[in-house]
């Protein structure tokens, strides 16, 4: 579930009335997710479109800083205006588009339709990296930065915060998440293109209809980091089953191919790959591990599996780049 901030539909009401998107027909609550509060809103329609629409509003949770969200915003007008399917933060009649309610930073924002692929197929994640490699082109000349707060530093900081409760999740975690640091610092490459990256494209952060990309949201792990980082991160994302058993080298092939034709890789970055996405999946691996370990079992969020993304370093530790790229 992903509603930990419960709105009574009168309080929405009455939150919605700054804007000109309608009265609340309907409120109801959205399960996906695991970092926000997420509301889908159906209302009589604004004063330009009285057919009745559909709205997200998110409530901003432990892990979506305030201040960042500026960045947010400014980041998704800049990709919508060139083209890119993501969701337009709302202005309220006075031109606002950061309130609060209930206690919390909140935002109205677009609704866009589509479903997210639980199991997606090659068709899918070549239009993925596609849809990837278009918005890498886009975020160029977006003058903004944010720092990675989930860098290289940022997983030494979680390691450390996670400690030897890391043998809790798997015998030997803690050693070998402390041997693959080491390794990290001696090899991550300092000199490719940095970009403002998504960081967090995993399937259910991208809606499709059938083959198609219809929208990308989420963008709340956004940041100024290695452009090549984030088709790790979605490599890791897509080409495996969910327990990370499995890897599936026809939709590794594809994704690679999608975001080669919407954007490109150079040598260096095809050549340092392998090493991005051990990066990639030591930084899933610790912050799955450090919710694993900080949520109580019965709590009513589902915590993500951190050996899934353990089963994917033990994969990444022994591929080439042309085993990983599909060439
Ligand atoms: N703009 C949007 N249009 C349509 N549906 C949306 C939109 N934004 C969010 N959703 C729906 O809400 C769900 C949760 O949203 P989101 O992924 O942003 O939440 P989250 O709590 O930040 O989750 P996580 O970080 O775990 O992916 C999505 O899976 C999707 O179903
Ligand atoms: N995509 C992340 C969770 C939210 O960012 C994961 O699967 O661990």
């Amino acid at each position: 579930m992903a509603v930990y901030t419960h709105v009574p539909a009168e309080d929405i009401d009455v939150f919605l009335a700054r804007y000109d998107a309608g009265r609340l027909v309907s409120a109801k609550g959205i399960a996906e997710g695991v970092e926000n509060s997420n509301y889908l809103l159906e209302t009589t329609g604004s004063s330009d479109n009285d057919e009745g629409q559909r709205f997200i509003l998110t409530l901003y949770e432990k892990r979506v800083d305030e201040e960042d969200l500026p960045f947010f915003m400014d980041l998704l007008d800049h990709l919508g205006a060139r083209g890119c399917r993501v969701p337009r933060f709302i202005a309220d009649r006075e031109g606002r588009r950061l309130q609060h309610l209930a206690g919390r930073p909140a935002c109205l924002i677009e609704f866009l339709t589509g479903i997210s692929v639980t199991e997606p197929t090659a068709a899918q994640a070549h239009a993925a990296g596609m849809a990837l490699g278009e918005l890498h082109k886009a975020a160029q000349g977006f003058a903004q930065q944010r720092p990675n707060r989930l860098d290289k530093a940022g997983w030494h900081a979680l390691a450390a915060r996670c400690g030897s409760d890391l043998d809790q999740i798997e015998p030997g975690l803690a050693g070998r998440v402390r041997d693959e640091l080491a390794w990290l610092d001696a090899h991550w490459p300092s000199d490719l293109p940095q970009s403002v990256i998504h960081a967090d494209l995993f399937p259910d952060n991208v809606l499709m209809l059938g083959d198609h990309v219809t929208g990308l949201i989420d963008f709340y792990f956004s940041c100024t980091d290695i452009r090549a980082y984030d088709l790790a991160v979605t490599h890791s994302a897509w080409c495996f089953s969910n327990d990370g058993a499995s890897w599936f080298g026809d939709r590794a092939a594809a994704l690679g191919n999608g975001y080669s034709e919407a954007h490109g890789l150079t040598q260096a970055e095809r050549d340092a790959f392998p090493t991005l996405c051990r990066g990639a999946a030591l930084r899933f691996l610790l912050t799955r591990a450090y919710d694993w370990i900080n949520t109580p079992a019965d709590a009513l969020v589902t915590r993500k599996d951190p050996t899934a993304y353990l089963r994917r370093l033990d994969f990444y530790t022994h591929a080439d780049a042309a085993e990983l790229l599909g060439a």
